[in-house]
């Protein structure tokens, strides 16, 4: 499969940065949802499953063809809760309908990253929504039972190497678990709405206990009242990712430069772009004293 990103020389960085305005302000304004979480962490995520379903054997799946956009994908046990960030999404819709799905769900995603302090993300357009048949299988997105070997094979489909698999997995930093969602409850305490290097300061310096939750799958959980996947907890048992993570917790600044260029790598796997394709930094709404 080739995805050919479409270059629409009718649209300039300004209609960009309006739609990465209009998010911003968005949620800024809707800051209540999830008890006061906001928006951000859900709009990360649902760029973040727009792009998991990529497979580098074949170059299917991936934001492009904008599938998320049909209930097959909505369907799969991994997007629920996303209803919410797509119908926050459907009057952005409404108001730039030029736009992509897949350009529109990976925008939001670099959106909440910046929004929430995060490092500047750069994102290109170009994606064309594909038609309902080109949807993929559901089952393409990771289960959080598992243990380091499952997550660096997960991984590899996405073409991330070791460097990249943790720095994506720290965007854990951001929202919660819902116990309605996926069956994984928590984090009591810091549900964040801020981008930093918590997440592996947490791995680090709590103390984790495996046990049963209340919906009785198995997570780590802290006195403090945070929790950890399986998944996450992988990153502290597998020597390779330790080291990683120990790098990030004391260094956020090669934290954040290695998730800037592996959340784009993640938002774009699967699209070739021409070479007179731009390339955008949005600006945040306080560097434009919005
Ligand atoms: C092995 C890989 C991963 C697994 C198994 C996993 C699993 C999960 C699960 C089970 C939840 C809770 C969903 C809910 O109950 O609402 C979650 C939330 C979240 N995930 Fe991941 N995740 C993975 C990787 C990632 C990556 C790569 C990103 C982004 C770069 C990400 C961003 C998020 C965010 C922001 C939330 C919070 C959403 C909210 O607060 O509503 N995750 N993840
Ligand atoms: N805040 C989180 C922490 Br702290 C640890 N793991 C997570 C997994 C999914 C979503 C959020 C979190």
């Amino acid at each position: 499969v080739v995805h050919i990103a479409a270059v629409n020389k009718d649209r300039s960085f300004d209609d960009y940065q309006r739609i990465y305005n209009t998010i911003a302000e968005k949620i800024r304004e809707e800051d209540e949802y999830d008890g006061y979480i906001g928006y951000g962490p859900i709009l990360v995520r649902l760029g973040w499953h727009s792009s998991g379903t990529y497979d580098k054997n074949d170059n299917t799946g991936g934001s492009y063809g904008g599938t998320m956009r049909f209930k097959l994908e909505q369907s799969d046990g991994a997007n629920n809760g996303l209803g919410n960030a797509r119908a926050f999404m459907e009057p952005i819709l409404k108001e730039f309908p030029w736009i992509s799905h897949g350009d529109l769900y990976t925008l939001g995603a670099v959106c909440a990253v910046q929004e929430l302090q995060g490092p500047k993300v750069k994102w290109r357009p170009g994606r064309v929504d594909m038609p309902e048949d080109t949807t993929p299988k559901n089952g393409r997105l990771p289960d959080a039972a598992n243990g380091a070997d499952y997550v660096r094979n997960f991984y590899a489909r996405l073409n991330m190497n070791d460097r990249e698999a943790v720095a994506l997995t720290g965007a854990h930093c951001l929202g919660r678990t819902h116990l309605k969602n996926s069956g994984f409850d928590g984090p009591w305490g810091a549900a964040s709405n801020s981008f930093t290097n918590e997440f592996f300061v947490n791995l680090l310096n709590e103390q984790w206990k495996l046990q049963k939750n209340k919906a009785g799958n198995m997570q780590y959980d802290s006195p403090k009242g945070y929790m950890m996947l399986e998944t996450d907890y992988a990153l502290v048992q597998d020597p390779a990712y330790l080291k990683i993570v120990k790098e990030f917790a004391n260094n956020e600044g090669a934290f954040f430069k290695e998730f800037a260029s592996c959340f784009q790598k993640l938002l774009e796997n699967g699209i070739d772009y021409p070479k007179d394709a731009p390339t955008y930094v949005f600006k945040t709404l306080d560097e434009q004293d919005l």
